[in-house]
């Protein structure tokens, strides 16, 4: 069975909680019995996670490399020096099962343009870019000047990076700009500043940024749990932004299960608005 391609991580508090109770359990010195249950039932997700890496195609070999050299770059000291904005945490990076999924999306639709909204160090971007016709083209957006000249190299290496142009400032400001230019993108995929997803929608369907038959993909749908788990707090933007796009009858969405949930908003289809879906 192959390693998992990025360190373990949790983005489900159910399996958390399950690990606290095992290590209560553990704690109490209850019937070991249990305690190998409760460990057997973890390793079950474990298995499950290796498995759907296993049955799905693997990434590039520049994929790899933004993979490995996210991890492994010194984010702290790149910032400490006042290099690159932030001390970026590496789990960040989209990474290779959510890297196939949009590669899947982007073929199934056949997208010909795709905007890329959350560059980081290109591993969505790139991935999309792969599975997109010659002369077809990813537009990728990020606030931060060091992640372009990190980034640019590993894109001049790929035989698909001449698809990729960066433009870096407030993605906002960026995507009105594109509005502007009148440009249209069969694919818009959000991964930056939840705060502002409300009006990146507006622009996609609102503004015209999405072509008429185009997607809206949105990483992090679940927020670690925090969009769907009880709490007393005001809903924050990333909960207002589910709710915003739930009331919207004039959307088809789904939202799969994938890592932190990844959502999918498109306009209903001439068929569906008949049938008064
Ligand atoms: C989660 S990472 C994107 C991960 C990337 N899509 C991938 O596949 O690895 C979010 C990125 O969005 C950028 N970002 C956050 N807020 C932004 C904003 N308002 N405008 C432009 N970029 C922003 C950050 O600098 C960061 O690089």
């Amino acid at each position: 069975m192959s390693s998992p391609a990025q360190p373990r991580r949790r983005y489900d508090p159910a399996i958390e909680e399950f690990q606290k109770v095992l290590g209560r359990a553990i704690a109490a010195n209850v019937d070991p019995e249990v305690i190998e249950g409760l460990k057997r039932a973890l390793s079950y997700v474990d298995m499950r996670e290796d498995y759907t890496l296993e049955c799905t195609s693997q990434e590039s070999d520049t994929c790899r490399r933004i993979r490995e050299t996210t991890m492994s770059h010194p984010w702290t000291e790149l910032k400490e020096q006042g290099k690159a904005l932030r001390d970026y945490n590496p789990r960040m990076l989209s990474g290779p099962l959510a890297g196939q999924f949009l590669k899947s999306l982007v073929s199934g639709q056949r997208a010909r343009r795709v905007l890329d909204v959350g560059m980081y160090t290109g591993y969505s971007a790139l991935s999309m870019a792969e599975a997109l016709p010659a002369g077809g083209e990813v537009i990728t957006l990020d606030m931060d000047p060091f992640l372009q000249q990190h980034n640019q190299p590993f894109f001049d290496s790929s035989p698909h990076g001449a698809k990729i142009s960066i433009r870096i400032g407030r993605a906002l400001d960026t995507m009105r700009e594109l509005v502007k230019e009148g440009q249209k993108f069969d694919i818009i995929f959000l991964d930056a500043e939840k705060s502002e997803y409300i009006d990146y929608l507006k622009l996609a369907f609102d503004e015209g940024l999405l072509s008429e038959n185009g997607t809206i993909v949105v990483d992090n749908a679940y927020r670690h749990g925090s969009n769907y788990l009880p709490s007393d707090s005001p809903p924050d933007a990333s909960r207002l932004f589910g709710r915003h796009v739930t009331n919207d009858a004039r959307l088809h969405k789904v939202l799969v299960p994938l890592r932190d949930g990844i959502l999918l908003i498109r306009r209903l289809n001439e068929v569906e608005r008949d049938a008064g879906q």
